[in-house]
């Protein structure tokens, strides 16, 4: 790189008679005329303190590339744009134009550009061969002077035509890479890192996606002997009693016996169990205990199953409580009654066990949570003879089917889950959680067993003016992270929220470009579908700006968010690609050939543990 002596104008002349200014940032001294400064008296110049020259001078509008290589990119498509024939043949401005490219690049240690205007080189080249190539000496003397004489031919000048205009197209390409993607790196004056070096962020897509087996909660949340009086004991076997002929076998052995009480009908070891209301002695039971979870929510269920153990022979295999119908925020609480039987929790790659004796009228605690990192089962006690009852308590309705967490931005923050107006509705149920850029995207086990996990997140990422990341980078986020939502959780469905236009022309040229990068990744997965908000961009205008709630008008000056109209619009969006059937756009891209899907790694994992047969 060249040693520059910043106490000289780069034009290197010595100029006595013009205004030298010094740029704030890099401090550089340069002559009035040669930084375009001409016309300006000496004491307005002397005010120039916080003047930057065109080599650090960032244009806003533009973004994240220095003046200088900007107008040399540009000056460079337009001379392709005006080259004559002549000119491409010769092709001596082309190599000027990318002489100075190259050295304004170079002064930026910008590798990626020198190796894209090498590769640019190469075609120049290539585009060059095709005319010089015939050997005149083999043509016959008329057609040799018709060559001479002739400036053009047809077929080459169509051809140098498509090569120009395929070249014109890789520059605006190259431009628009630089522009919205690495350029941020070569970004000197904006990269936040103290030093003056450029660091370009590689994604490591070299390596396999592995994602160790983790077991990041206990299988249960409490146990407690004696949490049941003897009077609700006498009580509850005296209602169990008078159900004696209603219990059904579990399988042709009838191993354990079981009978169902809840407001909605649920599907158990492939029996359909019909609603049926709950006696008051079930429900004095969950007022009586007390699941100390130190969570509220602990205490709601809507549905019991009473499970009957003749004796030490029948069992319940080693399963998940995992049904799609239950609350996936919710906790199970199982009450025991008589026999005291072991109850053994494996996680999922078994490599810790633990286990547990429920004695009689005790109350044990779990969560829906641990249930897709722990399996659990009461496995056969042939010494034991008595008999044990349990009652489970569950949180079950069919509007979890489509349980929904909501990883999302500010423009999703007025996206309300409940019932009542302005929310997603009883068959949207799930909750919000603030992800303000796609590297703040949560871990997988800290999401939850939700049937939908919602992402709509990116804009600040790909808008930050002190952002470092390519968007390459940024989508090897992305995709990583579905890739462990998808691993952890094989039957979650992922539905990626486009970013939203905006009202800046700049940022939506980046906006499209990321989501066409979101779009070409998901492709490769199963179990990711894509939530279109390309529609919105009608709703950007200041009628629907976003909405200013105090002065109950809209806010002009919003470039970023929704208003009223447009963020009902958008959670309709959410909710029919949610509650929709529509199969996942990657089902276009299924490769019929091998018969399989690039990605969903994992996805047999969890299944056959699922449901206790
Ligand atoms: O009987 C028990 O304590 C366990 C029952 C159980 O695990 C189930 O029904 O899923
Ligand atoms: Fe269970």
């Amino acid at each position: 790189m060249k040693t520059v002596d910043k106490n000289k104008c780069p034009c290197n002349k010595s100029d006595g008679t013009s205004t030298k200014i010094i740029c704030a940032a890099c401090k550089q001294v340069w002559h009035q005329k040669c930084c375009n400064c001409t016309g300006l008296p000496a004491a307005a110049i002397k005010k120039l303190t916080r003047w930057q020259c065109p080599a650090c001078y960032v244009c806003p509008a533009l973004g994240k590339l220095p003046a200088t290589v900007y107008t040399e990119l540009r000056a460079m498509r337009d001379t392709l744009s005006a080259l004559t024939l002549r000119d491409s043949i010769n092709s001596s401005s082309y190599q000027q134009e990318i002489a100075s490219l190259r050295a304004s690049a170079s002064s930026f240690d910008a590798s990626e550009i020198l190796s894209k205007i090498d590769s640019l080189q190469k075609e120049i080249q290539e585009l060059k061969s095709p005319l010089v190539t015939p050997d005149k000496s083999e043509f016959s003397p008329t057609i040799k002077a018709a060559l001479d004489n002739a400036t053009i031919v047809p077929e080459s000048l169509k051809m140098i035509q498509e090569n120009l205009s395929h070249l014109n197209n890789r520059m605006t390409q190259l431009q628009d890479s630089i522009k919205t993607g690495n350029a941020a790196s070569y970004c000197r004056s904006q990269a936040p890192a103290a030093t003056d070096s450029p660091v370009l962020i590689q994604p490591n897509t070299s390596s396999p996606h592995v994602l160790k087996t983790q077991t990041p909660c206990k299988p249960y949340e409490s146990y407690e002997a004696g949490a049941i009086s003897q009077e609700l004991k006498a009580e509850l076997l005296e209602f169990i009693e008078t159900l004696d002929p209603e219990f059904t076998g579990v399988d042709q052995n009838e191993s354990r016996q079981v009978i169902y009480f809840g407001d909605y009908s649920y599907k158990y070891t492939g029996k359909n169990h019909p609603a049926r209301p709950a006696p008051p002695v079930l429900m004095k039971v969950l007022d009586s205990v007390d699941p100390k979870t130190g969570d509220k929510r602990s205490l709601k269920a809507n549905s019991c199953l009473i499970t009957r153990y003749r004796s030490g022979v029948n069992h319940i295999p080693m399963h998940r409580d995992d049904e799609i119908m239950i609350d996936p925020e919710s906790y199970i609480m199982t009450v025991s009654l008589g026999a005291k039987r072991t109850m053994t929790f494996c996680n999922n790659d078994d490599t810790k066990s633990e286990s547990l004796d429920l004695e009689d009228c005790s109350l044990l605690v779990t969560s829906r949570f641990a249930q897709d990192f722990w399996r659990h089962g009461i496995l056969p006690q042939n010494e034991i003879s008595g008999e044990r009852i349990s009652l489970t308590f569950r949180e079950i309705s069919p509007h979890f089917m489509n349980s929904t967490i909501l990883l999302g931005d500010s423009n999703t923050a007025k996206v309300a889950f409940g019932t009542g107006s302005g929310t997603l509705g009883a068959w949207v149920p799930g909750k919000r959680v603030k992800v303000g850029h796609i590297e703040a995207l949560p871990d997988a086990v800290d999401i939850g067993p939700y049937r939908n996990i919602v992402i709509h997140t990116g804009i600040n990422s790909i808008n930050s003016r002190f952002q470092p990341r390519s968007d390459a980078y940024l989508i090897h986020v992305l995709e990583k992270k579905c890739k462990d939502y998808m691993t952890v959780y094989p039957r979650a469905k992922i539905h990626i929220s486009m970013l939203l236009p905006t009202r800046l022309r700049r940022l939506n040229h980046h906006v499209e470009c990321f989501n066409r990068a979101i779009l070409d990744m998901s492709y490769q997965y199963k179990n990711i579908r894509i939530i279109d908000n390309s529609m919105f961009g009608s709703f950007l205008s200041d009628e629907h700006g976003r909405w200013d709630v105090k002065e109950h008008k809209p806010l002009a000056s919003d470039s970023l968010h929704l208003g009223k109209m447009g963020i009902r619009l958008f959670a309709a969006n959410i909710k029919t690609a949610v509650i929709g059937k529509s199969k996942s756009q990657s089902r276009v891209r299924f490769n019929s050939s091998q018969g399989r899907y690039g990605g969903a790694a994992g996805a047999a994992q969890h299944q056959g543990a699922s449901n206790p047969p």
